[in-house]
């Protein structure tokens, strides 16, 4: 029987430290390839570095020749500003960077928390100065010289996708600066705290709340409504049409623009289209030969936000956590506990929610769902920043955590290092509670440091709990999940089984998934692999001695 041929996909993951890529089988999900390239350090970062560290991951991963599509998944909400020429303005703020506390705590006490005109029903989520809001805010006080330039504001996520699909500045880019080619994701959006997850579109008084210039969802490149044969014989002359169709509605052609909305004011601002069931970016597109689906044809979340002039489809992408869940294949019920530069709680439902408390985002996931979640800003780092103190690698800070006793003999870390997100305390400080002499000994401290670690994560299953979401079964996923001494002592904080998915990059692997759902028409099937089933060893101390070195309080940052 004539084998099918095999279509390959690619799934990346852009994420806080490092830009990870995965090349699978789209029919099996087997992996196939990978690479991967590492960022710059810091809570303020040039998109370019993305950008270069993408390349040099494709690169490392062996190219895209043989691939059939791709998706981009991404660390999420970091404010990307591009100015009427494509160029980026500034140096994105990061998910992780909290100059904007008091923009949130401003943008909160404008429009409020509560009832239909609250942010919780709104956004589905109160702004903290994660969310990419309270930075264009930020951005509004602190830099209005740079507000007046802004003619697109993306996410790191949209803005790889635009760059990948072939726009950028003139210079720098085959289809150049059409910020009306932006797209996102459900998922990726419902992290700005200008997009509804409930109402499924953006809230453009949110939006211009907080940046102080109204906004327009981007429509997608005209030309590309109309249908391309993506053959050799057409392939230049598809190339020609869309620089010329580029170059009539690229933004500082000469005409206005389409978004301007009055000459004399200054344009509204384009916000990338929300790719999402039944719309794909106005390009339908012959792939592979016989492979062709029309803008009204394909019905899932998973839709095209593009294709690259060689033919590769480019999927809508996602922000991590929802690309996480996608790679994991979570089912309500599962709690997914990944624990990289951010620390995450999450679960996937079929319904919005929406936590007054702050302590829950309610964002979107991205299957055409719901991704309830609570993010840390403290995770893997601590163990990092502790190991670094007591001199040792990951192998001996595990011997040394194991070695220890649950509740640390008494030692306790609040590990509020770099202030923390969740629960919102953007100035605290990290507190070392109950050293004694007999308590301070260097297991005690590896091992406080994770306990401390997980107690946050906990916190987090608890409030998403409290919401009445299903949480029967935690999977833990990234960098740290890795370690023993995490999984055991994990076994013995959360209160329910503990399975710990194979070593692997789930966020790319969603993103690869979901590059295979673009390309197939339907959510592929493919396995998930364990290493670990941890039952329940709840062991109480732990929670209880750091419920109250929490009340201590910490020491405000300077
Ligand atoms: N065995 C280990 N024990 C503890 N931490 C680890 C271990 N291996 C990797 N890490 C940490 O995991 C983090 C990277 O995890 P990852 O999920 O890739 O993060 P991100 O997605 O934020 O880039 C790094 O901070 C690294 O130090
Ligand atoms: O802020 C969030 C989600 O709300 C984080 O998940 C960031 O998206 C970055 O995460 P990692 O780089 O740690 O994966």
């Amino acid at each position: 029987m004539k084998e099918d041929p095999v279509s390959l996909v690619a799934g990346v993951d852009s994420s806080t430290q490092s830009c990870k890529i995965v090349i699978r089988d789209a029919q099996t999900g087997a992996l196939v390839r990978s690479g991967r390239a590492s960022h710059p350090e810091g809570t303020e970062v040039a998109p370019d570095a993305w950008w270069v560290a993408l390349l040099a991951a494709i690169t490392d991963a062996g190219g895209l020749d043989d691939v059939a599509a791709i998706s981009i998944g991404g660390q999420q909400h970091g404010m990307v500003v591009l100015d009427a020429d494509g160029r980026v303005i500034r140096d994105a703020l990061l998910w992780n960077d909290t100059r904007s506390a008091p923009a949130a705590a401003a943008l909160l006490a404008e429009v409020g928390a509560a009832g239909p005109t609250g942010y919780a029903a709104r956004a589905g989520a109160l702004p903290v100065a994660s969310f990419t809001a309270t930075k264009l805010r930020w951005l509004r006080d602190a830099e209005p010289e740079n507000v007046a330039r802004v003619a697109a504001v993306a996410l790191p996520h949209d803005w790889l996708t635009w760059r990948l699909l072939g726009y950028g500045p003139a210079d720098e880019s085959p289809l150049g600066p059409v910020l009306d080619a932006l797209t996102t994701d459900r998922s990726d959006a419902s992290g700005t705290s200008y997009w509804s997850p409930a109402a499924n579109a953006y809230d453009f008084d949110l939006f211009e709340r907080a940046l102080g210039r109204p906004g327009v969802e981007a429509v997608g490149v005209a030309e590309a409504e109309l249908e391309f044969e993506l053959v050799d014989e057409l392939e230049e002359e598809l190339e020609e049409d869309l620089l010329d169709s580029a170059g009539e509605g690229a933004a500082g052609s000469g005409s206005l623009p389409r978004w301007v909305s009055e000459p004399e004011g200054l344009p509204a601002v384009i916000l990338p289209r929300v790719v999402q069931t039944g719309e794909v970016a106005g390009v339908t597109v012959a792939h592979g030969g016989d492979l062709r689906f029309d803008a009204n044809d394909v019905e899932n979340p998973a839709d095209a936000s593009g294709v690259i002039p060689a033919g590769i489809i480019v999927g809508a992408g996602a922000g991590d956590n929802a690309g996480a869940a996608l790679g994991l294949d979570a089912q309500a019920g599962d709690v997914v506990i990944s624990i990289g530069t951010s620390g995450t709680a999450f679960a996937v439902t079929d319904h919005p929610v929406a936590d007054l408390s702050g302590t829950v985002a309610g964002f979107a996931d991205a299957a055409g769902g719901f991704l309830p979640i609570v993010v840390t800003l403290n995770a893997a780092r601590i163990l990092a920043s502790i190991s670094g103190l007591l001199s040792v690698g990951y192998d001996e800070f595990a011997e040394l955590a194991l070695a220890a006793q649950p509740g640390s003999g008494g030692a306790v870390l609040v590990p509020y290092f770099e202030g923390e997100r969740t629960p919102n305390r953007p100035d605290a400080t990290a507190t070392f509670a109950g050293l004694t002499i007999a308590s301070t000994s260097r297991e005690n401290v590896a091992r406080a440091a994770i306990e401390g670690m997980l107690c946050g994560l906990a916190d987090g299953i608890g409030a998403i709990r409290a919401l009445g979401v299903e949480t029967q079964r935690v999977m833990l996923i990234g960098g740290a999940a890795q370690n023993p001494a995490v999984q055991a002592v994990a076994a013995q904080v959360f209160d329910v089984p503990v399975s710990v998915p194979t070593p692997g990059e789930y966020v790319a692997d969603g993103a690869a998934r979901q590059a295979a759902w673009t390309l197939l028409g339907s959510r592929p099937v493919w396995p998930v692999t364990f290493v670990a089933e941890l039952p329940v060893d709840t062991r109480a101390v732990i929670v209880a001695q750091y419920r109250a070195a929490q009340l201590l309080g910490s020491v405000p940052r300077r």
